[in-house]
């Protein structure tokens, strides 16, 4: 028998029945780790500007860091840039590098000629002999000057050679080297070859890149996308080559080890200020620009005046010289809607002129969560996944980059019970040289729609990765940094030490702290029809809070809730009945819901069946039993069982509490 609340409570206190708990390996905590954060708070006292946390070194320089991203890493000497640690998981807003046409007045060649003769300036006061703050202008700084000297009109003016060795090499402070590396700083033009530094002016234009690519391009062509998703996660992008990219504090690269970026791309600056700084190792380099206080907000997106949709920058027309009708407004945050304030349109007129390129770059790399634009006016929602998986198809498909495990498998499904229950798969297809899936797009009959992805399973990982973990540990930095981003001490002594973890501690761990290990299933992001998002689910573990995410996705609609109960108890049975389901294990597979904004129109689908695999012949999975390492069961189907037992309870409630408002 249910009790529900009173109408004024909330579901947290909502009486749901016993779920299934199903346990799953748990790994001890560790200490935190003492060389980072620790010595770095010693290192480094705490102030607060404008609402990101700044830290001043002992020697004055300036750590800047964003709190909520974690540790920063440079340190800003006003002039240059160190390291503090190493430049792994660097804080891309110190190095980032939309840079565009400027005015000029003399080009940077001829300052630095006439700076080449001009002798006493030293290197930042802050910086110990030695150090790679300063600067050092190696042997190089020739070309360094014809770059920094280029007058292109071009968007470019950023970027560095992806063969060559990273701008974070030469920022560690450790570096023996450093005098062969260069870090460049704009302001007054102060250029000081004898010791290695050279200052230019924001006006006084930095142009082309080695590459002469703009950032978008650069993403265009080394992720083979033109977009990204600076939310997600992109471990398995596929780049071209060995290069690494970061985005917004994102690590996209081939090489799961490898984090140290090779370009830097940032939404954290414009163009447009007053100072900016050029970072060059005398082979690469990027710039960076900081945005004024007064500045446009660094999470601004661009709308269109007319439009009385929540269009984001994500469906903006990505044209040039179109933007006599966009207004620059504050984004709407996940589940904290901000009310957007258009800035007073004179006031940013001229900046608007000077973002016009960097816009470009916002497009790329600030989206709100989780929508992408695949095509002009067509918004499409990827909640979860790898960032640079998808693109869009033709007549309502999506292109998924191919998996041959995942093709199988929607071939499979396509002459299967569930058939209706998958996107319908096309076969494939090849794209700028690159293989795709074609499926149906799960969102083309919507308006716009309310989507969440819940990650069905009590286990996200293959038992084969367990096993080739075990013969071959392989230490994944990226999983370490996203482990300590949510308990930093979380890692055990060892794991602190190699700043690094294996893929099944990290998933194990992950299982753990949300609600797979215990309820079969977690949501891994939700997107509303008014436009609310949130991927903030990371912790989201008790079946009250799962509740309390459904009731936020559903606006709390109870009639849309038993649509939902019905769909998912349908499911259920053609998933007992299903031979595909029966002879597969279906690990990290979601369950897609999507609904209108009515709450009329609602749907459920399986998706993602890249770690779906086929039991050996005349072999069936029971999807309820627990696991044991070789039973290879998965916990599908207590999740689903679970999964309904939270949703019924939720419409009970909401009846209830209906019933006593009258
Ligand atoms: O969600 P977070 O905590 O970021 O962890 C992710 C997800 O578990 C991914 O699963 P999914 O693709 O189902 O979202 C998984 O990809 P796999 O499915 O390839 O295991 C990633 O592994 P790597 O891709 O190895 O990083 C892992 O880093
Ligand atoms: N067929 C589809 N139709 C609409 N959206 C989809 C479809 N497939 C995936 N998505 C979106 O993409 C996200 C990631 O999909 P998934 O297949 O899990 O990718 P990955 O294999 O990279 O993990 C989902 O959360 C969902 O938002």
């Amino acid at each position: 028998m249910l009790e529900c609340p009173p109408a004024e409570r909330t579901i947290h206190s909502c009486r749901l029945p016993l779920f299934l708990t199903m346990a799953s390996g748990r790994s001890g905590r560790g200490v935190t780790d003492s060389n980072s954060e620790s010595d770095l708070e010693s290192l480094c006292s705490v102030r607060s500007r404008d609402h990101k946390l700044h830290r001043t070194c002992s020697n004055g320089d300036m750590l800047d860091t964003d709190s909520s991203k974690g540790k920063g890493k440079f340190v800003n000497t006003g002039k240059a840039w160190k390291s503090v640690d190493d430049c792994s998981f660097s804080e891309v807003q110190y190095l980032a590098v939309p840079v565009t046409r400027r005015r000029r007045s003399r080009t940077l060649s001829e300052m630095a000629e006439g700076s080449r003769q001009t002798t006493g300036s030293s290197p930042s006061a802050n910086c110990d002999a030695g150090s790679t703050c300063g600067l050092a202008i190696p042997a190089e700084h020739e070309r360094l000057v014809r770059k920094l000297s280029n007058e292109s009109d071009k968007d470019a003016g950023y970027g560095t050679d992806p063969g060559s060795p990273s701008p974070c090499n030469f920022l560690n402070s450790n570096n023996k080297d450093s005098k062969a590396n260069t870090v460049q700083s704009c302001g007054d033009v102060v250029t000081d070859v004898q010791n290695h530094t050279i200052t230019t002016d924001l006006n006084e234009s930095v142009s082309e890149s080695p590459l002469n690519m703009s950032p978008s391009e650069i993403v265009k062509k080394y992720v083979g996308t033109d977009y990204l998703d600076p939310t997600t996660p992109p471990a398995t992008v596929s780049l071209e080559r060995n290069l690494t990219l970061q985005v917004d504090g994102i690590i996209v690269n081939n090489d799961q080890t490898h984090v140290t970026p090779e370009v830097i791309i940032s939404d954290h600056c414009g163009p447009d200020k007053d100072t900016c700084q050029v970072i060059t190792d005398g082979q690469n380099w990027g710039v960076h620009v900081d945005l004024n206080d007064d500045d446009i907000p660094p999470d601004y997106v661009y709308r269109r005046k007319s439009s009385n949709t929540s269009t984001t920058s994500s469906q903006f027309d990505d044209t040039e010289d179109d933007l006599s009708d966009i207004e620059l407004t504050f984004p709407q945050h996940d589940e904290v809607p901000q009310k957007n304030k258009v800035l007073h349109k004179s006031k940013h007129a001229a900046r608007r002129k000077s973002l016009q390129q960097w816009r470009k770059i916002r497009n790329m790399v600030h989206w709100s969560p989780f929508l992408q634009c695949f095509k002009k006016k067509y918004p499409w929602v990827q909640l979860a996944g790898h960032a640079g998986n998808f693109k869009a198809g033709e007549g309502g498909t999506i292109l998924k980059k191919h998996c041959n495990r995942e093709a199988k498998c929607l071939k499979k499904l396509m002459g299967d019970l569930l058939r209706s229950y998958v996107p319908e798969y096309k076969g494939d297809v090849e794209r700028d040289g690159e293989k795709f899936m074609e499926m149906e797009d799960l969102l083309g009959d919507f308006d716009t729609p309310a989507v969440m992805d819940c990650k069905m399973g009590v286990r996200t990982y293959l038992e084969d990765e367990l096993v080739k973990a075990r013969s071959n540990p392989k230490l994944r930095k990226d999983m370490y940094q996203k482990m300590i981003e949510i308990d930093p001490t979380e890692p055990t002594k060892e794991e602190n030490a190699a700043k690094a973890v294996t893929k099944p501690r990290y998933m194990v761990w992950r299982e753990s702290i949300s609600s797979t290990s215990t309820l079969g299933f977690r949501i891994e992001g939700i997107k509303k029809s008014d436009g609310q998002s949130s991927r903030d689910y990371k912790m989201t573990k008790t079946k009250e809070q799962v509740a309390e995410a459904f009731k936020f996705f559903t606006d709390g609609n109870q009639s849309l809730q038993k649509k939902y109960v019905q769909k998912l108890m349908a499911l259920r049975a053609t998933l007992e009945n299903s031979t595909f389901f029966q002879s597969h294990e279906v690990i990290g597979s979601s369950l897609l819901f999507v609904h209108d904004k009515e709450g009329s129109h609602v749907g459920v689908s399986l998706i993602d069946f890249g770690k779906t695999m086929s039991m050996p012949e005349g072999q069936k999975l029971d999807h309820r039993l627990a696991w044991k390492e070789g039973n290879r069961e998965d916990g599908y189907l207590c999740g689903l069982d679970n999964m309904i037992a939270v949703f019924n309870t939720l419409a009970e409630c909401e009846e209830q509490n209906l019933a006593e408002e009258f």
